[in-house]
Formats: C-alpha cells, sequence, structure tokens
C-alpha cells in the first residue's frame, strides 16, 4: 500500500473549510513538493498526513492506518516512522548538538534510556555519523545557538537521519534560508530519502529549488489540488493562474519556465 493515501478528505477549522475533496496518493520512496499560495492549505495537509488534523470527510491513510482511528500506541507507532522538519525551532535550545540528534531515537529507546542518554550519550557512534553525513561532526557539543541557520537545519537533519523515519514531512524547511542553503538542505533531505527508502513530502515556498530534486509537484489553491505533475510540466501561465495576487509579489514571473 501506498505510505500516503488520501480519499476526498476534508478539513474545517471552526465553520471554516480548509481543504475540500482532497485525493492524493504518494508512492514508496517518492519525493513530492507541495506548492500553491499563502493560506492554500498546505501545512493542514501535512498535519492531516500526521494525524495532527482529523478529516471531517474522506480517509487519510498514512503507513497503513487510518489517521482518525490513531489512538495510545497506535499514534506512538505513527510519530516514530514519520520524521518531521520545520521551518526554524527543530532543536531545542538547552541540548547540546548530539544530544538534540539523539531525540531521533527516542521513540525506538525505552524511558530510562532516553533519560540516562542525557547524562551519558546512549549511540554516540550513530549520532557522530550521521553529523558526518550533514557536515558537522566536529560540532557534537555545541549549543544550538552557536550555530547558523543553515547548520541548525542541518543538525535537525541529522536528527531525522538517525530516527529512520519511513515518511519525512518538511514544512518549509528552507523558508528562512538563502537559495544556496536551501539547495543543500533539500540535497540531504533528498538523499537521506533516497538511502534509506523513505518518502519525502516537502512544502516548499522556494520553487527554484523544484527541478533536479522532485518526482512530483503537487499544487494547492484555495484548499483543493488545483495540478499535479513532473516539475518539467511547470509553466509561466499554471504559477500565474496558481499564485493569483502573489505571482508578481513573489517574483515567479522572473523564473525561467515555458510560458
Ligand atoms: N488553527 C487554526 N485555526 C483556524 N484557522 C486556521 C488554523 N490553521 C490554519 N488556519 C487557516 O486555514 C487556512 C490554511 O492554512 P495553512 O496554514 O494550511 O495554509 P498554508 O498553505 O500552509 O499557508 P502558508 O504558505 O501561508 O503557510 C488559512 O486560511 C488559515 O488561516
Amino acid at each position: 500500500m501506498p505510505p500516503v493515501v488520501i480519499e476526498r478528505a476534508a478539513v474545517s477549522y471552526g465553520r471554516a473549510r480548509v481543504l475540500d475533496g482532497i485525493e492524493v496518493s504518494v508512492a514508496l520512496g517518492e519525493r513530492v513538493a507541495v506548492i500553491g499560495p499563502s493560506g492554500a492549505g498546505k501545512t493542514t495537509l501535512f498535519r492531516l498526513i500526521a494525524g495532527l488534523a482529523k478529516p471531517i470527510e474522506g480517509r487519510v491513510t498514512t503507513l497503513g492506518q487510518d489517521v482518525s482511528q490513531l489512538r495510545g500506541r497506535s499514534l506512538a507507532r505513527l510519530r516514530r516512522e514519520v520524521g518531521f522538519l520545520h521551518q526554524q525551532d527543530n532543536l531545542i535550545p538547552q541540548l547540546r548538538v548530539v544530544h538534540n540528534v539523539l531525540m531521533g531515537r527516542l521513540g525506538h529507546w525505552w524511558l530510562p534510556r532516553a533519560l540516562w542518554s542525557l547524562l551519558w550519550p546512549q549511540e554516540l557512534g550513530r549520532a557522530m555519523a550521521a553529523l558526518s553525513r550533514v557536515e558537522l561532526a566536529e560540532r557534537l557539543w555545541s549549543l544550538p545557538d552557536e550555530l547558523s541557520g543553515g547548520q541548525q537545519q542541518r543538525v535537525a537533519v541529522a536528527r531525522l537521519i538517525v530516527q529512520q523515519p519511513r515518511l519525512v514531512l518538511a514544512d518549509e524547511p528552507v523558508s528562512a534560508l538563502d537559495l544556496r542553503l536551501g539547495q543543500e538542505i533539500i540535497g540531504l533531505l533528498c538523499e537521506l530519502a533516497g538511502r534509506e527508502g523513505a518518502t519525502l513530502l516537502v512544502n516548499l515556498h522556494t520553487l527554484d529549488l523544484l527541478q533536479g530534486n522532485f518526482d512530483r509537484v503537487i499544487a494547492l489553491r484555495a484548499g483543493e489540488v488545483f495540478w499535479q505533475g513532473p516539475p518539467a510540466d511547470i509553466s509561466q501561465h499554471l504559477l500565474r493562474e496558481l499564485y493569483g495576487a502573489e505571482y508578481r509579489a513573489l517574483h515567479l514571473d522572473e523564473m525561467a519556465l515555458p510560458a
């Protein structure tokens, strides 16, 4: 079964319907970017897939589990198998890099081991290997505040590496970074997904990062799937229709795309 199957799902906050009639299926190992104007429902879609928002209509199946039915143990299992990356505040400021990385192991450990690890880091070799992959091995004992924004995101990717999730949901992971650092983080996420066979969904505002990184793009507008297809099929016409008033403000007309 595909890791994410959404069948005619709707979500509302109070009386406002923010997602409606969503039909999406994501294949194992697929790398998908979700795009669309502000307020289109991209973050809500991620919350739906993670079981943090419940559908009022339709069905959402994540890693084989109906998210509406998740309770207790099944919810804990899903949390362990889904890795999250946010725009910022991914790290706990009081904890050194090594402990932040090892937070990714918490779902795999019993509580005593997790507590002991705060004094005497468990599976240090695993943390070191993950930090080496993001080229931060020498920052094992730094505090998050001592790192740049891009380095902090790389530590958060190292935490995902040790977590070994089957599904990664990255919600605007590079919105606070410049294009070069953004490409670095997206490249690391794609590499992580490729190596571990994980499925990757990224909510992306920086459309320059679509080409070469993603298999498919899902475009949301006003709570509905407006378009989906490979990055190579995106045209200026599509972006103008999708983003409406935001099209010029986001300088999308400057992107080198077919008309
Ligand atoms: N907790 C909430 N309570 C009420 N309305 C909400 C809540 N969260 C989001 N919304 C509304 O739902 C709609 C979709 O929001 P969402 O954050 O999913 O959009 P988005 O596409 O991720 O936007 P952005 O790109 O600006 O982050 C918006 O109109 C938003 O105002």
